[in-house]
């Protein structure tokens, strides 16, 4: 075959969707720098790169029948590629990354482009420099934590404490657990440990600590979160006032510069810390771990915190997944159990397998969660749902419960009208508390009744939109998909009629009050983070006139835009600035990574679809602080409950064999 005919093959595959114009370009640009190519390398190539749109930082060459499937391969690909090794080639280097200039690497039976290679290989180093470094004496924690973690009646071991521990030993850790399980109170209470020790030494400068998450959403969860518990941590006022309350993106951390994807941070410009804690590390992807990790000084600490089982980032790589594999089972060698024993007084011994690995003395799972009690039904089934149970599951979507609606004909269902206005408390058993589930019209209503005077001062306003925002987050829907009948889009222009229709909302088309926009893009000029979430609202302009803005939430990005004044609670820009926002009564689960509402109503689709993952039912559900509705037939549930989503990549390997 010329290179001439695979390259029309090739396109061919772009009008069936089965590759990218990019992928096309990619194979034509192989082909063009060796002309002597095997053709086979050119389709190489092409699969390569596509394979980065479905988050897989390689195409693993022991995967190819499970890829083929998935992504619906034609025969013909399957075949030249079966039948034959990697050609040699001078673009295509090996294990070593020989030769330099080669674009593709075939790192045992994974081939990479090479920036992907080398952010693998970059991550896998830099973590393994971490856990060399020297760890703690266990004799020196040891009162700092039984100060800080005050044995229990309990006789379950005390995951956070052993957490804590841990994360104290080295330079690198992982806090993994579900929503509520400690994480954030955990770390805080570490911080307060490391900055104790630290300050006890003669050396009186205390350790420089930062925070950061990948989303303004989730810096700033953290940020309410982190300030909440240092007021109750028990440690002495001059280490209280080290730990910082700030929470930061990590573009910001690292010094994102518009239109391009280096930082201001690198290697040779390293970050000024000691310890790094970062929140949200499920959404993290290969690259950005990359570069986190040439930033960091040798010296620092890196401490990360997330949920391993939720979905993965949106870019290529699931760092965070591949570094919790094995922590359920613990995976501790004797000498940690041993080091355990003496700094927290735990015994691991349980947790001790044969084929304990390095890595794996650095992570720790927490697993009971404090935000859903053991009744919860939202817990249970975000656990059941973990596990893969079905028979679990449907036990508990059957039960009528205080958290849990499911109605399993979907969004076309005439109930979808009325929890999506009301939050339809009746489906609910009541709960002793008293207050009940919200739809869309609690902050409307809160819109219209809180309304400030005409003649009210700037402030009053500010803090009506700050009410109005908080509002709006009670309640959210939230599709696995964009498209068809039960996705974002649709689901968008259904709602906005429906509100319409009742009279809450003016018009549903443009700008209009009351419409929550959701960002799709940076925008460093403004201060505004893809995902960031605001609504349209008739605002004081600077001449005194109302006039409609776009109001979202003051977060520390915007306050490095300098725009406005940095003590208002949100902070107002016209809608004519932000071309890159979409409506956002509904968003995709994926975009809601990093956020949690009240009350969730999830949309599963009807048909079919490879996006509905195990992964992706988990992370929806936990999304819901208190009351989930779902929408959803029983096989689509069993569906999702059946699909994994799977991320090849060689990082986990690649930190065994290290
Ligand atoms: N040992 C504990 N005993 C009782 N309550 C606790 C304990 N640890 C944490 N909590 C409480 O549980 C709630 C959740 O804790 P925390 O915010 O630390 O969890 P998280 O895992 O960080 O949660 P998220 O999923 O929101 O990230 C908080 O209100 C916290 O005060």
């Amino acid at each position: 075959m010329s290179h001439d005919a695979m390259l029309a093959m090739l396109a061919d595959a772009i009008a069936q969707r089965l590759l990218r114009p990019l992928d096309l370009a990619f194979a034509r640009f192989i082909g063009e720098c060796d002309p002597q190519a095997e053709p086979h390398l050119l389709l190489m190539a092409a699969l390569t790169s596509r394979q980065l749109g479905d988050g897989h930082p390689c195409l693993d060459l022991q995967a190819l029948d499970a890829l083929a499937e998935e992504q619906g391969w034609p025969n013909a690909w399957l075949d030249l590629l079966d039948t034959s090794p990697p050609p040699a080639s001078r673009l295509l280097a090996g294990a070593d990354g020989l030769p330099t200039q080669a674009p593709l690497v075939l790192d045992r039976h994974r081939l990479y482009l090479r920036r992907y290679w080398q952010y693998e290989c970059g991550v896998a180093q830099g973590i393994i420099e971490r856990l060399d470094k020297a760890p703690s004496h266990a004799e020196d924690l040891s009162d700092e934590l039984r100060r800080l973690f005050p044995p229990s009646t309990n006789a379950t071991l005390d995951w956070p404490r052993i957490a804590c521990a841990l994360a104290a030993r080295s330079a690198f850790s992982v806090i993994t657990g579900g929503p509520g399980t400690g994480k954030t109170t955990t770390v805080v209470r570490l911080l307060g440990l490391l900055q104790t020790l630290h300050l006890r030494m003669q050396t009186a400068q205390p350790l420089r600590m930062r925070l950061a998450a990948p989303t303004g959403k989730a810096a700033a969860r953290l940020s309410a979160s982190i300030a909440k518990q240092i007021e109750r941590l028990d440690v002495t006022e001059n280490v209280r006032a080290t730990i910082p309350l700030e929470v930061e993106t990590l573009h910001r951390l690292l010094g994102a510069r518009p239109d391009s994807r280096r930082f201001a941070h690198d290697r040779q410009h390293p970050l000024h810390l000691d310890v790094l804690v970062i929140d949200e590390a499920s959404m993290i992807d290969l690259e950005m771990m990359a570069a986190v990790l040439e930033t960091l000084p040798p010296h620092a600490r890196l401490i990360l915190l997330g949920d391993k089982d939720q979905l993965s980032s949106v870019e290529a790589g699931a760092v965070l997944g591949d570094l919790g594999r094995r922590a359920e089972q613990g995976h501790y060698n004797p000498t940690t159990a041993s080091w355990l024993q003496t700094a927290s007084g735990d015994d691991v011994s349980a947790f001790i397998q044969a084929d304990a690995m390095p890595l794996d003395q650095h992570i720790a799972m927490l697993r009971s969660s404090h935000r859903f009690g053991a009744t919860s039904g939202i817990g249970r089934l975000a656990a059941a749902v973990n596990t893969g149970h079905a028979a679990d599951v449907n036990a508990l979507l059957n039960t009528r419960s205080t958290d849990i609606a499911w109605i399993p004909a979907g969004v076309s269902d005439p109930s979808f009208a009325s929890i999506m206005l009301n939050g339809d408390a009746d489906r609910f058993e009541t709960a002793s508390s008293g207050d009940a589930p919200q739809g869309f019209r609690f902050y409307l209503e809160q819109l219209r009744q809180l309304r400030p005077a005409m003649d009210a001062s700037d402030a009053a306003y500010r803090s009506w939109a700050q009410n109005v925002l908080e509002a709006f987050n009670h309640f959210q829907v939230l599709c696995a998909v964009r498209h068809g009948p039960s996705g974002t889009e649709k689901l968008n222009r259904d709602i906005a009629a429906k509100l319409l229709a009742a009279g809450w909302i003016e018009t549903d088309r443009g700008w209009y009050e009351g419409r929550p926009v959701m960002m799709t893009r940076n925008d460093y000029s403004l201060g505004l983070m893809n995902g960031d979430v605001g609504i349209a609202l008739r605002m004081r302009g600077p001449d005194g006139e109302l006039r409609l803005y776009t109001v979202f939430p003051m977060t520390r990005e915007s306050l490095f835009a300098r725009t406005e004044d940095s003590d208002a609670p949100v902070r107002c820009v016209l809608p004519s600035r932000l071309p890159d926002v979409e409506t956002v009564f509904a968003m995709t689960v994926h975009k809601s990574q990093g956020s949690e509402f009240e009350h969730t109503a999830l949309v599963l689709p009807e048909d079919p679809s490879l996006i509905l993952t195990r992964e992706l039912l988990y992370t929806g559900i936990t999304r819901a602080r208190r009351w989930l509705s779902l929408f959803g037939t029983q096989a689509s549930i069993e569906q999702a409950l059946a699909q994994r989503t799977r991320r090849y990549s060689g990082l986990a390997e690649r930190l065994a064999l290290m």
